[in-house]
């Protein structure tokens, strides 16, 4: 028998990548805000649900492939947009997404990311690609991104509305660490047409200058995000809704779906945890818009928690990153292959052949 020489458990991988990693780097990427309370209350949400198996229950065929916003995947994950993804292997954005293509799961293109937008698209023909948009300061930049994506056959626009401010991220303290310069990153900025244009001399300083004056906008509002809508036909998720109200809002403002996150612990701190947000939300919501929900997934068991309290798919960011700093794009298809081998077994060993059958029912809380 050969051994498989890759982790199998979260934490494991987490270990190696602390290994493979320049210690701000990886403290950049495991760290929260603050004391880290929502990066623990995360995970620790999964804790107090259990799963209640039934018996004698045909399980010989499970499905776990499904589609979101009309499009076929092959797991109900995703892949959450992280920028600069050359912290942890060198070929970036370009090796996760090809893992994604290959495990047939979107991948969520980090507007911070270190490989620009089309030659994320470039190296994955037959992806589902989707980009995630900071609203810049300057909306000639932001919709200038929103262009490039749709021109490079991106799926979706993910427009994140945690971050107005960052969040007080205390191991960037601690290291000194600053992840643009780190990476000599933004190459996605650097190949748009409107910021070129900003940077009058174009020397590492002034670009990673600009790129900090321009990334985020600290006053977005509804009335922002409505006016993506006159300039886009692709489909808009809100990344970072946390409260049913504003979830409510989102489905009657027509967005075609929404990522319940809370920044995987890195914005608001003490912010509830992700799947505590949950229920309220798909209470708020039914069936009316897409739910994702990420932070804190750290298994197939997790995936199967997050379906049966009403989302339809999840998004990792830690796991598939600590993959890749293992093993680059091939760590990133082991991990997302380990959550799909985990929710299969679970589905199976619960009795439940078809996940969308899934429901609170399937589930006691401690
Ligand atoms: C290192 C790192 C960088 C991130 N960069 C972005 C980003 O560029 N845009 C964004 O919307 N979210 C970003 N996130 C948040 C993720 O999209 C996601 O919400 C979070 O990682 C989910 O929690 P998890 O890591 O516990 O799975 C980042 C997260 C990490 C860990
Ligand atoms: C515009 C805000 C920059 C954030 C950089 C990436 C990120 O989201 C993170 O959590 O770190």
């Amino acid at each position: 028998m050969t051994r498989n020489p890759m982790p199998v458990f979260y934490k494991d991988w987490e270990a190696l990548a602390a290994e493979k990693l320049e210690r701000g780097a990886f403290e950049y990427i495991r760290g929260g805000s603050g004391s880290g309370e929502t990066l623990l209350a995360n995970e620790t949400a999964f804790r107090q649900w259990a799963i209640i198996p039934r018996v004698l229950r045909d399980v010989s065929s499970v499905e776990i492939s499904t589609s979101i916003l009309d499009q076929p995947i092959q797991a109900p994950i995703l892949l959450a947009p992280v920028g600069y993804q050359k912290l942890a292997y060198p070929q970036g954005e370009l090796a996760a997404a090809k893992a994604a293509e290959k495990a047939g799961v979107p991948y969520i293109a980090s507007t911070v990311s270190d490989y620009s937008l089309e030659e994320i698209s470039e190296h994955t023909p037959q992806g589902n690609n989707w980009f995630q948009l900071y609203w810049s300061t300057n909306e000639a930049l932001t919709f200038s991104m929103v262009k490039r994506a749709e021109q490079a056959g991106y799926k979706a626009i993910v427009v994140t509305v945690d971050t107005g401010v960052l969040g007080w991220r205390s191991s960037s303290f601690v290291h000194h660490f600053s992840p643009v310069r780190a990476t000599r990153g933004g190459a996605n900025f650097r190949k748009d047409p409107v910021f070129q244009a900003l940077v009058t001399e174009w020397t590492e300083d002034n670009i990673i200058k600009e790129i900090e004056n321009n990334k985020r906008r600290d006053h977005m509002t509804w009335d922002d995000i409505l006016r993506l809508r006159e300039i886009t036909s692709l489909p808009i998720i809100l990344k970072g809704i946390q409260h049913p109200k504003d979830a409510e809002k989102a489905a009657e403002l027509g967005f075609e779906g929404i990522i319940v996150s809370n920044h995987g612990g890195r914005q608001l701190d003490a912010a509830i945890s992700s799947l505590e947000s949950l229920s309220p939300i798909v209470d708020a919501v039914k069936d009316r818009i897409a739910i994702i929900v990420d932070g804190g997934i750290r298994s197939g068991t997790d995936v199967y928690k997050a379906l049966a309290l009403g989302a339809d798919a999840v998004s990792i960011g830690r796991p598939y990153i600590y993959g890749l700093a293992a093993y680059g794009e091939e760590g990133v298809v082991q991990v997302i292959e380990q959550y799909k081998s985990q929710l299969i077994s679970a589905l199976r060993l619960s009795g439940e052949a078809n996940m969308k059958h899934l429901s609170r029912e399937n589930l006691h809380r401690y």
